[in-house]
Formats: structure tokens, C-alpha cells, sequence
């Protein structure tokens, strides 16, 4: 079936030695996890998703989303958006000129501001698009950065240990909000974690590499 993210008969290689190998399909509003040692190449398997795969590295197979085959494409045409452990904000702009650039280009200056404020007030952030990142907590960072990647209308949605930062009780809600905003938008999730809490809220299929 064309729906959702299908790894069709992937093998990475690192200096020409097989590193990883797999072969799944991640449906629309589902998550798979993926876990396994560290340095088995999980990371390097989102890297390639993204279209950022490094040269010490080759990739064969296919990776298809939406019916689309990803890999011939630059990263910028792939619609998959990723989240990381540290939720990355530029630090010299506010949080509205953050979140701006997820937005596609076009629509006035207005719109724009109506768009970046309804994402602020779906996370709990109303009234602040002039905060500067810094005065941040942790939480509120990781919301921001949430709706920056969704403000660019991804397919799917990639995860590299993006909880692991937070606090016990933070994790549990940030990562309740990302799994509902990707399950109301019907994105494929791919999650990497080393957190067997992290899989078990995920409630689907786990790949374990290595
Ligand atoms: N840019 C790079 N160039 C060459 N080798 C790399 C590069 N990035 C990572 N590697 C190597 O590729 C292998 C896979 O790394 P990767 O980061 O994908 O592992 P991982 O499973 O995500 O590990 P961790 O759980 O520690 O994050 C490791 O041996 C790593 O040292």
C-alpha cells in the first residue's frame, strides 16, 4: 500500500561494510520504535530518511512516503520533519521568528502572525511569539520546537531520542503531546529511544537493531 512511510529493503553501509538492514512500513498515525546499542546506526538510519546521510556512508534500497520515492529528492523536498534530543531554537531570534520558519512562504505579514499564535496557543504558549528562546524552560522549548516542524506540514515524522533531556514528569507530557499532534495529523512516526517507557507509550511495533 502507498500510505505511510515504507523502508523497503534498506542496508546502510559505513566504509562499505554492512552496518544496518531493514525492511518495515510505518502506517499513517502509527509509531514504530527503533532500538539497539549504541553506535548500531540508528541514527545514521534518520539521517538517510532526512536526506543528510553522511559520505562514510552508502545507502541501498528504497524509501518511500506517501508513494513518493524520498531519496532522489534534496532534503528540503522530502516532507519529513525530526526532532532531536535538544529541541534546537535559534538562539538570537524570538519565538515567533522561530516558528516563522517552519511556515511555507507566502500569505501576508498578518496571516503569518495568526498562524505562528493559533501553534503557540495549541501548545499552551499564548502571547509568546516575542519571547526570546533563552528564557525558555525546557518544556516550553521542546513545545516550540514541536509546532516549528509541524508549521511545515511534514508526511511524516521522525524522532531521535527527543524526550531523553526532561525530567520524568516533563518527558511524560511532552511526549504525550508530540505522539497526540502527530496522531491528529495521521504522520508515520519513526522513534529512536533507548527508553523501553518511551516504546511502551508509543504502544506500536519495536524494531530492535543489532
Ligand atoms: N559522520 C560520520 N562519519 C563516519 N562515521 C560516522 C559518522 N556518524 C556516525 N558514524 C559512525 O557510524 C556508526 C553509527 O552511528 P549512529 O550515530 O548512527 O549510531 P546510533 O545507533 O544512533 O548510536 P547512539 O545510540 O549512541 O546515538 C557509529 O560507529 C558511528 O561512530
Amino acid at each position: 500500500m502507498a500510505n505511510g512511510l515504507h523502508l523497503d529493503q534498506v542496508r546502510i553501509l559505513k566504509d562499505g561494510a554492512p552496518l544496518i538492514e531493514i525492511d518495515t512500513h510505518v502506517a499513517p498515525g502509527s509509531v514504530l520504535t527503533i532500538m539497539g546499542p549504541s553506535g548500531v546506526g540508528k541514527s545514521t538510519l534518520l539521517s538517510a530518511i532526512i536526506g543528510t546521510l553522511p559520505p562514510a556512508f552508502d545507502l541501498q534500497g528504497h524509501v518511500r512516503l506517501e508513494g513518493r520515492d524520498l531519496l532522489p529528492l534534496p532534503p528540503e523536498d522530502r516532507c519529513v520533519g525530526i526532532l532531536f534530543q535538544d529541541a534546537l531554537l535559534f538562539p538570537h531570534l524570538s519565538v515567533g521568528a522561530n516558528l516563522a520558519f517552519g511556515l511555507a512562504q507566502g500569505g501576508t505579514r498578518a496571516e503569518r502572525r495568526t498562524q505562528i499564535d493559533t501553534a503557540l496557543a495549541e501548545v499552551g504558549l499564548e502571547g509568546f511569539a516575542d519571547r526570546d528562546p533563552e528564557t525558555l524552560s525546557g518544556g516550553q522549548r521542546a513545545r516550540v520546537a514541536l509546532m516549528r516542524m509541524l508549521l511545515s506540514e511534514p508526511k511524516a515524522l521522525l524522532l531521535d531520542e527527543p524526550f531523553s533531556g526532561l525530567d520524568a514528569a516533563l518527558r511524560e507530557q511532552v511526549r504525550a503531546l508530540v505522539f497526540d499532534h502527530a496522531n491528529a495529523r495521521a504522520l508515520p512516526v519513526l522513534m529512536v529511544t533507548h527508553d523501553q517507557e518511551d516504546a511502551d507509550a508509543a504502544g506500536g511495533e519495536v524494531v530492535r537493531l543489532g
